[in-house]
């Protein structure tokens, strides 16, 4: 047999023969959420159908949720009817339903792999684009619309396009003060926000071996604003570590065999990729972003760029459209720029790790007067996790607000949104206009990034940050 990437394993593991002219491949785990699943559920009823394999969907409130007090007010009417509308959906197909005050609710991006929901070698899918998110453990996992929801619900399979292959080698040692983040921010930065259209991205790299999970599931999550179809990392020793004993992954012998089928699933040596590029992150520095896409973005220590250094005509005019939106004037330094917000959170940087390394650089000092600062975990698996490690002490005392998980200030849909004109440094993954609410500016950062802007009251360089004390940190497994 001819060498295969670790995609086209996936991939031809799930393709139903089929009459159509697209290929239709199985679905293994369809997981919905509040925002997108109410108008698939309509469809699904108006044509007379139902859900196929309720076992293999699951829901979460998350995007409309209020994050203080559970029972407060939602942003709007229509908030508090989608949530409604997701588990009454859920109840009347019988879906498991993890609502608002659910000890197992969170982000969906959060709770699958937490869950063991999430494992290698799957098909998922979610009406969500960062389901890209799940490809760290190995599966193939993509965002979907509408009606794909209920194509899915009822059918349990999908028509899908096959995508192209990318291989991003990520060689060298992580430098100190650079994340998972950094790293992802960099990348989109140079290839582009369309660098990786039409393709599913495999990484690999000795950098990537080094990743915690937590790590590789920032990477999968943003691969999809470089406009790639997914990310994949092949699972290997840590995987399958984060995995045993979760809730619903296999037990017992079943569990041995899993592992077996699981050690099948990485790219063959002379497998060829329709695309490859290599990256080296040796010498990089913590990555911020100036403008209205992730791709627009530089290192703290640099510069915002001049429009008139772009060579192409589009480059240039996004670029001007962008520092006139977030009010900044070229050739600034990154680290002078003050803000007003910091939001560390989102299916990007929500899990326990993200909120350690926060904690290590908050432990001791205050947030800055003019700040207001969230820290939001994922889930409420870590939320109880932090509080155990003492974690929500450590931001109380340096003046950070702890919450109830969800998507929170990522998306704007939701009580926290920031007023018109505020600056946030924020750990999510899309600083478009207007996502954190109308007229607030967004930049993009790693939670350790975020947590020093907090205390500074600016972008800053958490190469050289005084720490003071030590966070106890345990092992990595959330
Ligand atoms: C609401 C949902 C459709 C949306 C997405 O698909 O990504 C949201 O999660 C986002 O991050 O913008
Ligand atoms: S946290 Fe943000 S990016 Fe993630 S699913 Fe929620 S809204 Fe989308």
């Amino acid at each position: 047999m001819a060498p295969r990437t670790l995609f086209e394993k996936v991939w031809e593991n799930h393709v139903i023969d089929s009459p159509l002219d697209l290929p239709l491949i199985f679905i293994d785990l369809h997981l919905i959420h509040d925002v997108t699943s109410p108008q698939a559920f309509s469809l699904l009823r108006d044509q007379g159908r139902t859900v196929r394999r309720p076992d293999l969907t699951f829901a979460s409130a998350d995007h409309n949720v209020p994050t203080t007090d559970r029972n407060l007010e939602f942003k709007d009417l229509l908030a508090k009817k989608q949530v409604e509308a997701l588990i009454s959906n859920c109840k009347e197909f019988d879906i498991t339903a993890y609502d608002l005050d659910h000890p197992d609710n969170g982000i969906v991006h959060i709770i699958g792999p937490e869950l063991g929901l999430t494992t290698p070698g799957k098909t998922i899918v979610c009406g969500d684009s960062h389901t890209s998110t799940h490809g760290a453990f190995g599966a193939f996992a993509f965002g979907i619309g509408s009606s794909e929801i209920t194509h899915v619900l009822a059918t349990q399979t999908l028509p899908q396009v096959k995508p192209k292959t990318m291989n991003i080698q990520i060689e060298g040692d992580m430098p100190e003060g650079v994340s998972s983040k950094d790293i992802i921010l960099s990348i989109i930065g140079e290839i582009g926000t369309d660098g990786g259209v039409g393709h599913v991205v495999e990484f690999t790299g000795n950098a990537v071996k080094n990743m915690s999970m937590d790590e590789r599931m920032t990477i999968c999550n943003m691969v999809l604003e470089a406009g790639a179809r997914s990310g994949m990392v092949a699972p290997d020793e840590k995987t399958i570590a984060y995995l045993k004993n979760r809730q619903f992954v296999p037990k017992g012998q079943k569990w041995d065999e899993a592992v077996r089928e699981w050690s099948k699933l990485y790219s063959d040596p002379n497998a060829v990729y329709d695309k490859t590029i290599t990256i080296n992150i040796g010498e990089l520095a913590p990555q911020v972003t100036w403008g209205t896409n992730p791709g627009q973005v530089t290192s703290i220590d640099d510069y915002i760029p001049s429009p008139g250094s772009f060579t192409d005509s589009e480059t240039k005019a996004t670029a001007e459209a962008a520092l006139y939106y977030m009010d900044l004037k070229p050739l600034t330094k990154m680290n002078e720029i003050d803000i007003d917000r910091v939001f560390i959170g989102s299916c990007t940087n929500s899990r326990i790790e993200d909120l350690r390394l926060a904690a290590q650089v908050a432990h001791g000092h205050k947030v800055n007067k003019s700040i207001t600062s969230l820290v939001v975990p994922g889930s409420y698996h870590i939320k109880r996790r932090a509080e155990k490690e003492g974690l929500d002490k450590v931001f109380i005392e340096a003046g950070f607000e702890w919450r109830e998980p969800g998507c929170s200030m990522c998306p704007g849909m939701n009580p926290d949104i920031a007023n018109p004109g505020d600056r946030v440094a924020s750990t999510s993954n899309r600083n478009f206009e207007g996502r954190q609410g109308k007229g607030v500016r967004t930049h993009l950062v790693s939670p350790a990034m975020a947590a020093a802007a907090a205390i500074t009251g600016r972008l800053t360089d958490i190469r050289g940050w005084n720490y003071i004390g030590e966070v106890k940190k345990n092992e990595t497994i959330s």
